[in-house]
């Protein structure tokens, strides 16, 4: 690799460091060349630490390592989530602030806790956190303070960490900047940063616009500004684009960008199938390889309809659509709810007939309960209140009103047949959930716990559990456990050539080929009634999107959907 002078002073530079620059100009590329030059000066037991966002970036910026560092100190490098740092750290040390070992609250057992909890959420947290309970929002406040406080822990870390680089800087909010700085004290720091992909600002507490600058006041580090360069998709006009969209200026649109416009009767679903198989193709021939594309919305459940509707083979306008074999990105915590209420059922046959319906409907209800903390799960409050329902009448003995609580009872009546094979058994169980929507859902979402690459780990718990003639007591706990660190710490599954996340997720990632499709009804990519700064913070995701890209865009987009681009130059129909 071509080393210009900028970088060469970066791999020669000391103390802590603020590396800018936009998409693609190589801030995670030069962070790992100099992760390595660093590592040859260190000790045996010495770690550089890379903290990143979210699961699947550190999976991309791992599997990058092979290229840039040599064999023998790669397990030197220790690529991790913010949050799965934290949480390693408050197990360890969590006591030393409450006097009891620390215990983790669980995502899913958190939305629980919420959905019944009357008042406000965030003062309930910082009260179980006194009492030695963390839940995932507490984890980096509670390390924070620690090492504040522990002058003995920020010797121990910085001696382990003497270099610490921080991925997306711009994005990270007051408690893990606070950790952060208190790391700086001893430890070298290096933030890489480009503030124009600032996405968390307005959904996540505590992240600042000024951010850079309290870097700039507190640590003082020597400033890099990679700011011109694009490795990513050079001279294809992709990031000039991206650029355009972000300050709603006019653009030409180059080649590499293109628009599929639909209107009734087609539906986003099918366009985005028919622009996926069109994708690949062209890509394919392209690159002479098999391409690596991503399909990105709006939201989450908007994609995953997407994901439904491209699983299967289907023939439009007489052109046959082959189904695509494809990872959907998807709330692993939800999954997790759906699969307690599968766990449960597998310890029916060991339960009184009162206590399996009742464990049962109780988890439909916490699944619910998850789901309702999720800010677009609209209705889950009636499913919660039905279901609740459905148990009082079941134990005042009446017959509960509801097609879930019905359809339960019978399923019990009819037992279950368990054969000791927890993956079959799991799929006997699972398919006990029908006769109501409510059950439906919770069928699909279960599906999507093969994602969490825990599926090994969960066979290994439940056979174990298997208590050698009928049934799994206990498994909702077994279940409990293997997902709880899953959640939070786990490996995402393997890449696919197709992956499907909604925009947010696309953050610090790279693809052949990106398609950014948005449904008629879904929320918008951009819809000129929103406030300026939703308006934005929106074109600072749309940016983000586009420039994920290293060769085509494609938007899939209603006939009558807002321009990106000021009309004069918008892009024609395709
Ligand atoms: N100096 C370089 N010479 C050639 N290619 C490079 C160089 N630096 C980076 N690249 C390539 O350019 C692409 C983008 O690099 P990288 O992911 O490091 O950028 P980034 O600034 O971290 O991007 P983003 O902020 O969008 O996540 C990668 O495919 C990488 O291999």
């Amino acid at each position: 690799m071509q080393l210009d002078d900028t970088r060469k002073q970066i791999l020669a530079a000391s103390g802590h460091l603020l590396i800018q620059g936009g998409p693609g100009s190589g801030k995670t590329t030069i962070a790992l060349l100099k992760a390595a030059r660093t590592l040859e000066t260190l000790a045996a037991e010495q770690h550089v630490i890379f903290l990143s966002f979210s699961r699947a970036a550190v999976r991309q910026i791992s599997d990058r390592v092979g290229e840039h560092l040599p064999l023998a100190i790669r397990p030197h490098l220790e690529v991790r989530t913010f949050h799965a740092f934290f949480l390693d750290f408050v197990r360890s040390h969590g006591h030393m602030l409450t006097g009891t070992s620390a215990v983790f609250l669980a995502p899913d057992g958190e939305r629980q806790r919420q959905a019944d909890h009357e008042g406000d959420w965030d003062t309930e947290t910082i009260k179980l956190a006194s009492r030695g309970i963390f839940v995932f929002d507490q984890l980096a406040a509670t390390t924070a303070t620690l090492l504040e406080r522990s002058p003995a822990l920020r010797a121990l870390y910085s001696d382990r960490y003497p270099l610490v680089i921080v991925d997306e800087f711009q994005d990270t909010n007051v408690d893990q900047w606070r950790v952060i700085q208190a790391l700086a004290d001893t430890s070298t720091v290096i933030c890489l940063a480009d503030p124009d992909q600032r996405i968390y600002e307005g959904f996540v507490k505590g992240v600042d616009e000024e951010r850079l600058q309290h870097a700039v006041t507190a640590l003082r580090p020597t400033p890099f500004d990679l700011a011109g360069d694009n490795h990513r998709s050079a001279g294809n006009g992709i990031l000039d684009y991206g650029n355009a969209v972000l300050r709603n200026s006019p653009a030409e649109q180059p080649a590499s960008v293109q628009y599929v416009r639909y209107s009734f009767p087609h539906t986003p679903e099918v366009v985005t199938h028919h622009v996926i198989v069109h994708l690949q193709a062209l890509l394919a021939k392209q690159l002479g390889r098999e391409p690596t594309i991503v399909v990105l919305g709006p939201s989450s459940a908007f994609v995953a309809g997407i994901s439904e509707a491209v699983s299967a083979e289907q023939t439009v306008n007489g052109t046959q659509l082959p189904a695509v074999d494809h990872e959907l990105v998807w709330d692993p915590v939800l999954a997790a709810a759906a699969g307690y209420v599968v766990a449960s059922i597998l310890e029916w046959p060991t339960l009184p007939r009162d206590e399996a319906i009742t464990t049962t409907l109780r988890r439909i209800a916490d699944f619910y309960r998850v789901k309702f903390t999720d800010k677009q799960a609209k209705t889950a409050r009636s499913s919660i209140k039905a279901t609740n329902n459905a148990i009082q009448a079941f134990s005042d003995g009446k017959t509960p009103r509801t097609k879930t609580g019905k359809s339960v009872i019978v399923e019990v009546d009819n037992g279950i047949q368990l054969t000791g094979n927890p993956v079959t058994d799991w799929q006997l169980a699972r398919a006990r959930l029908r006769g109501s929507t409510e059950l439906s859902e919770i069928f699909d979402k279960a599906r999507m716990l093969r994602l969490l690459h825990a599926t090994d780990a969960l066979a290994w718990g439940l056979a174990d559990a298997w208590d050698g003639q009928s049934s799994y007591p206990g498994a909702t706990e077994i279940v409990r456990r293997v997902l709880a660190d899953e959640l939070v710490d786990g490996r995402p599954a393997e890449p696919r050539a197709v992956t499907l996340m909604n925009m947010h997720k696309s953050k610090g990632k790279e693809f052949d080929g990106v398609i950014i499709a948005e449904g008629v009804h879904t929320p918008k990519l951009i819809d000129p009634d929103w406030d300026e700064k939703r308006i934005i913070q929106q074109r600072r995701v749309i940016r983000v999107a586009i420039t994920r890209a290293r060769h085509k865009v494609f938007f899939v987009r209603p006939k009558n959907a807002f321009p990106l681009v000021p009309r004069s130059q918008h892009p024609p129909a395709s």
